[in-house]
């Protein structure tokens, strides 16, 4: 079998992110916004199988765990129009066995990938081996750039990336356009500093403003699974940035259950007072 070096996975993860986007850049332009659930499930499906095709082709012996290959998602197939089941990802017994797993999202951030004009949309591709996160990338079509993890850091297109330092006394914080947690308003409040929230799609996204300086942190909670936080938060931490959940404790990946509800990226100099700031409101917290 091939032996593949470390390098060779981060730029496959970003060649295959950057890969997908692209056919979902031309998907969009083929089949137009005129309905957007056709639009949504075509761009789910299409850029899923584009990647368990690409990671079949590449790395075959890898496991892979797609949010298009669980099971419940198969119906999508018909209703995007064509006439068999999603590809299927690995069965949890062995990727929970396997020493190298691909975590993908095919389209983060569905919902603005329909809307005409919108940007904060992403694709993730991360490769978690033994435990850790050994790779990711999050391409942003519609903004024309991937962010990806290089051997000892990470790049934006072919720019050093390194998480910038928020403005002293303010704070920038992302939130989910269309379920924002009640509990970052009351956060905000909380904190001695300058808050403004702004409402941005996609975790991928949000996370790639974070590392971009468009804003200062992500806080979110209530509901998310592995692939929506995997390659982005590979690539915040390859750049420096602290992400955690929002108790403070490591994103943990490849798990029985792929539910990971609650995660925070900001820069480490933020990270005290914002795990503090979220543990005096913990009551507020969902779930
Ligand atoms: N409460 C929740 N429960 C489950 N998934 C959630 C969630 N809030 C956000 N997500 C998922 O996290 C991603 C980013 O969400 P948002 O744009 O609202 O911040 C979306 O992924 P998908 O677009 O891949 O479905 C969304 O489905
Ligand atoms: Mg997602």
């Amino acid at each position: 079998m091939t032996e593949h070096t470390a390098a060779d996975d981060h730029a496959l993860a970003a060649e295959l992110a950057t890969e997908a986007g692209r056919l979902l850049l031309a998907v969009r332009a083929e089949v137009g916004h005129g309905d957007p659930r056709v639009l949504k499930d075509t761009g789910d499906l299409r850029a899923h199988e584009h990647l368990m095709a690409a990671i079949a082709e590449r790395r075959p012996g890898d496991a892979v765990l797609s949010e298009e290959g669980r099971s419940s998602a198969a119906g999508k197939r018909s209703r995007g129009g064509a006439d068999r089941a999603p590809t299927g990802n690995t069965r949890d017994a062995d990727r929970l066995a396997a020493d190298r797993v691909w975590i993908v999202d095919p389209l983060d951030g569905t919902r603005e990938y329909s809307e005409e004009g919108r940007a904060d949309w992403a694709v993730h591709v991360a490769l978690w081996v033994k435990g850790e996160l050994a790779a990711g990338a999050v391409a942003l079509p519609a903004q024309g750039v991937t962010l990806r993890t290089v051997p000892g850091g990470a790049r934006a297109g072919e720019t050093d990336l390194r998480v910038p330092e928020p403005e002293p006394g303010k704070l920038r914080i992302a939130v989910s356009r269309t379920r924002p947690p009640e509990f970052v308003q009351r956060l905000a409040e909380k904190l001695d500093l300058d808050v403004t929230l702004v409402p941005i799609g996609s975790a991928g996204a949000k996370i790639s403003a974070v590392l971009l300086g468009e804003v200062d942190a992500y806080v979110h909670a209530g509901g998310q699974y592995e692939w929506d936080s995997a390659a982005p938060a590979a690539v915040a931490l390859a750049a420096g940035a602290h992400a955690s959940r929002v108790d403070g404790s490591p994103l943990a990946y490849n798990r029985p259950d792929p539910t990971l509800p609650d995660i925070l990226v900001c820069h480490p100099v933020s990270a005290s007072t914002l795990l503090t700031g979220i543990r005096d409101v913990s009551d507020a917290l969902p779930g």
